[in-house]
């Protein structure tokens, strides 16, 4: 089933100077897919997750996530809609530091009337799955950067979206923590179908993808699929990107 169709989708700033960050994209991304989107500093990563986040609107061209095309929704609806449609993970993590780490995991289910004992079932399953069990009771302030992430991976999937959105979900981290974090969203990916589609400057994390596409210029520049090896897939991620320029430093083949 699709879960995201991008159809001829372009965006253009207006201002002084009109910018046209992004033209004629074309996208689709099935349920249980995991995508990885990368490209040079300024090629519209960030302009494209924020129309397919709702948060912005295209110029052009049109975006459909599930059946619905969000952009027809009123303001209330759009909220709502992206509330229980949308899974959001960001790369400062966007935890609310007065509240502890099941407290911000429950907060998209806080608003929707869900019984506590329900809560409860699902806060504890996904805790497991994300090994936070331990970390429950503490306040963000507590907790490291990787358990941090791990958190708000699970407060982005407690809802059961249709699609979770990750915007340089390791930017933040250490190599280590960023592997574990990459390696339970992809076992959430593999097993509970999780569909996801992470933005990431970082060659590691887009090599547990299944699929990475490449952007240049606003423009669709090339898309590639894992095989069986990871090791494979990560080489030829950097081949792309060796191939696709921008500053050597804007990547991060090798990580702190
Ligand atoms: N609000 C805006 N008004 C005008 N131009 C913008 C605006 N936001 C982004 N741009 C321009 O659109 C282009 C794409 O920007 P975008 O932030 O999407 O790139 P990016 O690939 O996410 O870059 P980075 O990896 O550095 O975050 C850039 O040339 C940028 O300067």
């Amino acid at each position: 089933m699709e879960v995201l169709s991008v159809r001829n989708l372009g965006k253009i700033y207006k201002g002084a100077v009109s910018h046209e960050a992004l033209s004629n994209i074309n996208l689709s991304i099935e349920e249980g897919d995991f995508v990885g989107i990368m490209g040079p500093s300024g090629s519209g990563k960030t302009t494209l997750l924020n129309m397919i986040s709702t948060i912005d609107r295209p110029t052009s061209g049109d975006i459909r996530i599930g059946e619905q095309d969000p952009f027809r929704l009123s303001e209330e609806q759009l909220a709502m809609f992206r509330r229980r449609e949308l899974g959001f993970v960001f790369q400062s993590f966007n935890l609310l530091n007065t509240l502890t780490v099941k407290e911000n995991i429950l907060l998209p289910l806080a608003l929707d009337g869900i019984a506590l004992d329900e809560m409860e079932r699902r806060v504890q399953s996904l805790a497991e799955k994300l090994d936070i069990v331990s970390i429950l009771n503490k306040r963000t302030y507590e907790i490291s950067g990787g358990q941090a992430q791990r958190t708000a991976v699970a407060r982005a999937m407690i809802h059961g979206p249709k699609l979770i959105l990750a915007d340089e979900p390791t930017g933040n981290l250490d190599s280590k923590s960023a592997r574990d974090v990459m390696e339970m969203m992809d076992r959430r990916n593999k097993e509970d179908q999780a569909t996801m589609l992470l933005v990431t400057h970082d060659a590691v994390a887009a090599s547990y993808c299944n699929r990475v596409i490449f952007i240049k210029d606003g423009q669709l520049y090339n898309e590639i699929t894992r095989g069986d090896s990871q090791p494979a897939f990560y080489q030829k991620i950097i081949n792309v990107l060796s191939l696709l320029g921008g500053e050597g430093h804007e990547f991060s083949p090798i990580r702190r």
